[in-house]
């Protein structure tokens, strides 16, 4: 029956994500940094690409705002991207939804194996599209001052990319290591880093247009502390930044796409 197909389907595909996330816990462990190829597959990674368009389309993206600081005409060029934040309340995004419940699949593993931290909470996800015309991101850690992040979950979407032509190339410059890590941003690619100094990253200017999904998710303590603290300083831009418990399997939306 489907219904049995379906069981068997979700079975697979946690089982696939106990895997994945063993590697992604060493990976990170050792390096700081996890690459995952072809993470859902092409059906899959053209749905999620097609609701983004669809995002865009819709022209509800925005000029991705500096976390500080006043919007002005000078962001363009310390970053490029328009932004738009999605979660489970957002109309056609089924697919980005199901997205961030894979995400947060390997990631709770990843997290019950991890002692230094407690990932109980995430953002809602940020959707972004680099317009092309050399924008870029500038060097910058994600969170240098415990806000309460800990790993960034990045997923690209942009197909046949190639970093000679179109740019676009991720760079991590690792702390304390003179090595840098060029991720390009591939066609359902899953990037995994912490968040903290210890990943200061940067976009080289993209030449066309870019497609990103980020995630990141909060250690429960360093993210209490935050809140104590901002509440303290009654900072709203970072309260505004809501968390959001994860999902703790893969969505039973099941795709006969697979
Ligand atoms: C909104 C926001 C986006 C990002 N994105 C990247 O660093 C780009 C990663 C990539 O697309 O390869 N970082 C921060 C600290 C904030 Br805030
Ligand atoms: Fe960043």
């Amino acid at each position: 029956s489907v219904q049995e197909t379906k069981e068997q389907y979700l079975s697979i595909l946690w089982a696939r994500f106990q895997e994945l996330a063993c590697y992604v816990l060493e990976c990170l462990t050792k390096y700081g940094i996890c690459a995952i190829d072809k993470f859902l597959g092409e059906a899959t990674g053209q749905e999620i690409l097609k609701e983004v368009l669809q995002l865009r389309a819709a022209g509800i993206m925005r000029q991705g705002q500096l976390v500080h600081g006043p919007s002005s005409s000078r962001n363009k060029y310390i970053r490029g991207d328009m932004i738009t934040w999605v979660d489970e309340s957002e109309p056609q995004a089924e697919n980005i939804q199901y997205l961030i419940s894979c995400m947060d699949a390997v990631v709770v593993q990843v997290a019950s194996k991890l002692e230094a931290y407690t990932i109980n909470e995430r953002t809602k996800a940020m959707v972004a599209c680099y317009p092309g015309h050399r924008t870029k991101y500038v060097r910058h850690v994600d969170n240098p001052n415990r806000d309460g992040r800990c790993i960034t979950c990045i997923y690209y979407l942009n197909k046949n990319w190639d970093v000679k032509q179109h740019g676009g190339l991720l760079r991590i410059y690792p702390e304390g290591s003179d090595q840098v890590a060029n991720i390009e941003p591939k066609f359902d690619r899953l990037l995994f880093f912490w968040s903290d100094r210890r990943n200061p990253h940067e976009v080289e200017p993209a030449y066309v247009e870019r497609f990103a999904i980020t995630v990141w998710y909060y250690d429960a303590e360093e993210r209490a502390e935050a809140l104590k603290r901002f509440r303290a300083q009654s900072d709203v831009a970072n309260l505004k930044k809501q968390a959001v418990p994860l999902n703790n399997k893969p969505d039973s939306r099941w795709r006969p796409s697979q």
